[in-house]
C-alpha cells in the first residue's frame, strides 16, 4: 500500500458532478469520477447526491482519502423544513423566474450594494426566497434552513439529512456565502435583515467556515470549507494579482482575485469573496458553453468541427454577428432577451461563418466583462481560460484575437475539483499547498478590434 496522503475535490456544477483524488503533496491527479445531472433550471437535490456518489465511485472511493472538499455551483436555494427535508426542488443560478424579485429588493433596500456588495439579480438566492414568499407562501413558511448546494453536499456527506436533521451543523464558506445577496463581505459576516426581508421570516443559515478550518470530520476523513465553483477554480488555479480567469462552463465568468472588496452600483460586476479570505469580483453571462452546444447541434457537427469550421471564416466573420442571449442575459441584465444573429448577407450567411459568429458572440460578452472589471480597479496581465469549452482549440485562437491581453490555456483540466481539493489539503495540513498548474497552450497575442467593433455595434 502506497504511504502517500490523497485528499479529493469536488466540482457538482451545473451540468455534471466531477470529483479529482489527488496526491496532497503534488496536486497529481491519481483518480477521478464524474457523472451527469439532469437538465433544466430547477433540480431536485437528490439528483447531485446520487450524482456525487456515482462519481465518487467511479474515482474509486473515499476509503484511501485523507480529507474531501466540496465545490459547486453558486447560488442555488435550497429550502429545509425542520426535519431537514427539501421542500421544492432547488432554483438553479440560471433560472431567471426571480428577476421581478430581484427588482424589487434592489428597489426596498437602497443601500443594498454597500451591504452586499452587489445589485441584486434573478441568479442570486436572495431573490429565488423572495420569489418563492410570493409565489408559495405555504413553501416559504415552511423553510427553517436555507442552504447553497455545496453546503447541502457537505451537510449529506457528514452524514446529515433527513434522518439525522442536525440544521445547525450546516457550513459554508465566505464564496459561496458572497453570492447569496445576503452577506456582507466587509463585515464578513451575514445580513440577516437582508435574509428576513427576501424570505418573509427568519431561518437558519449554515455557518461560515474559514479557509483554514475544517467543517468537521467523519472518522478519519475530514471536511474541507467547500466554495463556490469560481473560487474554487481561483484556488485550483493558484490564481494571483494580474490573473484574470475567463471561464466557459455552463455560465461564462471573468474574474480575479484581488485585496479589496468591490461594489459596482451599474450591477454589471458582483462583489463576491474568494475562498482563501481575499475578494473575487466576478462578472458572469448566462449563455457561455451551450451556446457552442447549440449551433453545433444546428450545423451537425461536433465541437471540433465547429472549431475547424470557425477558423476557416475570418476574423468578424465577415459582419455576421450572434448576440447569444439564447437563455435570457444576466449580464447585461436582460433576463427576457432572446438570442439575434444580425449581419445576414448572401456572402456572409455561411456555416464557417456561423461558426466563427458563436465563439466571437460569446466571447465578445465576457470581454466586456473583463472592461467592467478594468473599470473597477482589477489589473489584467493575462487570461487564464479554463471551463469545457475551453478545450476547444478554436475558441483559445479566437479568445487571443478577443482579448488585448495573452491569454494561457492550463492544462485541461478539472481546476473547480482542484480548488476544493486545495481545500482538503489545507484543512488537512494546516497549510495552503502550492501545486503547480502546467500550461497547455499559449497563443499569441492577435488582437483584432473588428470582432469586438461589430459586436458593440449591434
Ligand atoms: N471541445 C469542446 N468545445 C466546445 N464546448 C465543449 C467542448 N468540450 C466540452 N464542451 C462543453 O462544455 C460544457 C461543460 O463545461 P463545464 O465547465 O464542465 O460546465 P459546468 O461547470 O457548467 O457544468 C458543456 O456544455 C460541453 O458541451
Ligand atoms: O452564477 C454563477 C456565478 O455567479 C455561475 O458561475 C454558477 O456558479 C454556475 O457555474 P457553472 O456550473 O456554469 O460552472
Amino acid at each position: 500500500m502506497s504511504d502517500r496522503t490523497l485528499v479529493a475535490g469536488v466540482d457538482s456544477s451545473t451540468q455534471s458532478c466531477k470529483v479529482v483524488i489527488v496526491d496532497a503533496e503534488t496536486g497529481a491527479v491519481v483518480r477521478s469520477g464524474r457523472a451527469s445531472h439532469p437538465a433544466g433550471t430547477e433540480v431536485d437535490p437528490q439528483a447531485w447526491w446520487d450524482a456525487l456518489q456515482d462519481a465518487i465511485a467511479e474515482a474509486g472511493g473515499l476509503d484511501d482519502v485523507a480529507a474531501i472538499s466540496v465545490g459547486g455551483q453558486q447560488h442555488g436555494m435550497v429550502v429545509l423544513d425542520a426535519g431537514g427535508r427539501v421542500i421544492r426542488p432547488a432554483l438553479l443560478w440560471n433560472d431567471t423566474r426571480s428577476a421581478q424579485a430581484a427588482r424589487d429588493l434592489a428597489a426596498e433596500v437602497p443601500d443594498i450594494v454597500e451591504r452586499t456588495g452587489s445589485v441584486p439579480v434573478a441568479s442570486f438566492t436572495s431573490t429565488k426566497l423572495r420569489w418563492l414568499r410570493d409565489n408559495e407562501p405555504e413553501n416559504a413558511a415552511r423553510v427553517a434552513a436555507v442552504a447553497l448546494p455545496h453546503d447541502w453536499l457537505t451537510w449529506r456527506l457528514r452524514g446529515f439529512g433527513p434522518e439525522n436533521p442536525r440544521l445547525d451543523t450546516l457550513t459554508t464558506d465566505r464564496s459561496d456565502a458572497s453570492g447569496t445577496g445576503y452577506w456582507n463581505p466587509t463585515l464578513n459576516d451575514y445580513d440577516y435583515e437582508l435574509l428576513t426581508i427576501a424570505l418573509g421570516h427568519e431561518a437558519i443559515v449554515p455557518r461560515v467556515v474559514a479557509p483554514s478550518e475544517s467543517a468537521g470530520a467523519v472518522g478519519n476523513l475530514v471536511f474541507g470549507p467547500g466554495a463556490g465553483d469560481n473560487a474554487g477554480a481561483a484556488l485550483g488555479l493558484g490564481a494571483v494579482a494580474g490573473d484574470v480567469v475567463v471561464s466557459i462552463g455552463t455560465s461564462g465568468t471573468v474574474f480575479a482575485v484581488t485585496e479589496t472588496p468591490s461594489r459596482d452600483a451599474s450591477g454589471t460586476v458582483a462583489g463576491f469573496a474568494d475562498a482563501s479570505g481575499l475578494y473575487l469580483p466576478l462578472v458572469a453571462t448566462l449563455n457561455a458553453a451551450r451556446v457552442l452546444d447549440s449551433i453545433s447541434a444546428l450545423l451537425g457537427v461536433t465541437h471540433n468541427e465547429l472549431g475547424e469550421l470557425a477558423l476557416r471564416a475570418q476574423p468578424g466573420a465577415e459582419g455576421l454577428v450572434l448576440q447569444p442571449y439564447f437563455e435570457g442575459e444576466r449580464t447585461p441584465n436582460l433576463p427576457d432577451a432572446t438570442a439575434t444573429l444580425f449581419g445576414m448577407t448572401l456572402a456572409s450567411t455561411s456555416r464557417e461563418n456561423l461558426a466563427r459568429a458563436a465563439i466571437e458572440g460569446l466571447l465578445c460578452g465576457l470581454a466586456a466583462g473583463l472592461d467592467a472589471l478594468r473599470a473597477n480597479g482589477v489589473t489584467a496581465s493575462r487570461i487564464l481560460l479554463v471551463g469545457g469549452a475551453a478545450q476547444n482549440p478554436a475558441v483559445s485562437t479566437i479568445a487571443a484575437q478577443v482579448f488585448d491581453v495573452p491569454v494561457v490555456v492550463p492544462q485541461p483540466g478539472e481546476y473547480v475539483a482542484a480548488g476544493a481539493a486545495v481545500q482538503s489539503a489545507w484543512a488537512l495540513t494546516g497549510q495552503r499547498p502550492a501545486w503547480v498548474v502546467p500550461v497547455s497552450a499559449e497563443p499569441a497575442v492577435d488582437y483584432r478590434p473588428i470582432i469586438r467593433e461589430q459586436y458593440a455595434a449591434v
